[in-house]
């Protein structure tokens, strides 16, 4: 260890950026190769061969599951899905003007609270909550978007997998197989992605040895901004303003970059802090939105889609994240804006969680050092 004389000043790594914390078993972003691995399996042949189910079993337990493994999750996540009426009444006595995020956070909190087992921590109590908060958590979603709508709660259906349940849940009608299957690819891509900012503030939190749920909570706060899962939101936003009715889309794209690029703007579902060269998971979700936006009948969409994506490469030569083609994939399908970052909370709580149980694992608290550069020592 070296010390430090008064006139040093210690290297800063603002924003954490480039700073290796820990180890994780559970995903490997290598921006190098522009891969992902989930527990060492391609996250493109994951989304294109497994349900979310298996891949949440995956990322908890470290191996995908047996038929039988499977049979007995999916059956305990079939049997968790309605919404408990406790939380509904807790969500019904919120304002509609709340962000469907802080709604999410405080069912979150509330869910936690009312776990039977909310202040027992061994790896079994916490394997348990992270299977009750996914199975739970989209009838918190669908149900926050139906009430904004005017609409009735719609009770879960046992006989249909978690994204084919989600989307009836929220839509109160049965998806088309191909929709089912976009929704479950974005699942399976927002799950996990190591120390993003959310988990690592799970972690953080974790490390103060609080309870899984505080944890989620926390981490579904640092979800909501838009330098991170509130992007999807944002980039609706962004083709909003633009517009796809009229002429010259891809004039007005080009025009409203600048405009903003002039005004010192970051352009939603741009750029990443890891990936510098494409983030691995855009070509999976920009061909699952292509599968939307020929199922919708959007061409419109795909124009501006494109547009935007090469003004910012001529502009600034930066590529997208994964949550620029969620967003439009996800407006495609029909959820309301505010919505989006939502649904990557349900995805998330996966990877979230088993970063929890990993965490618990080989504790140390998480607590950095600064370097102090307020006023000398004075006197009063
Ligand atoms: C699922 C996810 O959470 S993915 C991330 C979602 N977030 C977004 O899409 C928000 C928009 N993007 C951004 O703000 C950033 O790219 C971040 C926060 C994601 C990553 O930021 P950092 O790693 O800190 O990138 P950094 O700030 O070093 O960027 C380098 C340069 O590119 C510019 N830049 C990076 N992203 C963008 C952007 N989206 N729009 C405009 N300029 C950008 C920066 O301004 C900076 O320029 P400078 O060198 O002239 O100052
Ligand atoms: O890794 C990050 O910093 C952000 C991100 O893409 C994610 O959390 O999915």
């Amino acid at each position: 260890m070296t010390t430090q004389t008064a006139t040093e000043v210690p290297e800063i790594h603002k924003g954490l950026a480039g700073v290796v914390v820990d180890t994780t078993r559970i995903s490997k972003v290598n921006p190098e190769t522009n891969s992902l691995l989930y527990r060492g399996y391609p996250v493109q042949e994951l989304a294109a061969q497994c349900s979310f189910e298996e891949v949440a079993y995956l990322l908890w337990h470290g191996e995908l599951p047996t038929a039988a493994e499977l049979a007995e999750f999916t059956a305990h996540e079939r049997a968790g899905r309605a919404l408990d009426p406790v939380v509904k009444s807790v969500i019904d006595s919120l304002p509609l003007s709340a962000h469907p995020m802080d709604v999410c956070r405080t069912a979150a909190s509330v869910i936690g609270a009312r776990h039977p087992q909310a202040e027992d921590s061994s790896p079994e109590a916490n394997l348990a909550k992270s299977k009750d908060l996914f199975a739970a958590f989209p009838a918190v979603v669908a149900y926050d978007q139906r009430r904004r709508r005017g609409q009735e709660l719609v009770e879960p259906r046992e006989d249909l997998g978690y994204s084919a349940n989600f989307l009836y849940m929220t839509f109160g009608e049965e998806a088309a197989p191909d929709v089912v299957d976009a929704f479950n690819v974005s699942m399976i891509l927002y799950a996990e992605h190591s120390f993003n900012a959310s988990t690592f503030t799970a972690r953080v939190i974790t490390s103060t040895l609080a309870d899984l749920h505080s944890a989620v909570t926390g981490a579904i706060g640092a979800l909501k901004g838009p330098l991170h899962g509130g992007a999807n939101e944002a980039v609706m936003h962004t083709f909003e303003e633009i517009g796809t009715e009229g002429p010259d889309i891809t004039g007005r794209a080009k025009t409203w970059l600048d405009d903003a690029l002039a005004s010192k703007k970051k352009i939603m579902g741009f750029g990443h802090r890891v990936y510098k060269k494409g983030d691995s998971r855009v070509p999976t979700m920009k061909a699952a939105l292509d599968k939307m936006i020929a199922h919708y009948d959007r061409p419109d969409l795909a124009e501006l889609y494109t547009a935007l994506e090469s003004a910012m490469a001529e502009k600034k030569n930066i590529k997208p994240n994964l949550d620029y083609p969620a967003g439009p994939t996800y407006h495609l399908m029909g959820f309301d804006t505010p919505t989006f970052t939502p649904l990557f909370v349900c995805a998330r709580i996966t990877g979230w969680t088993a970063h929890i149980m990993e965490q618990l694992e080989a504790n140390s608290l998480i607590r950095p050092l600064s370097e102090y550069n307020g006023p000398e020592q004075r006197s009063l």
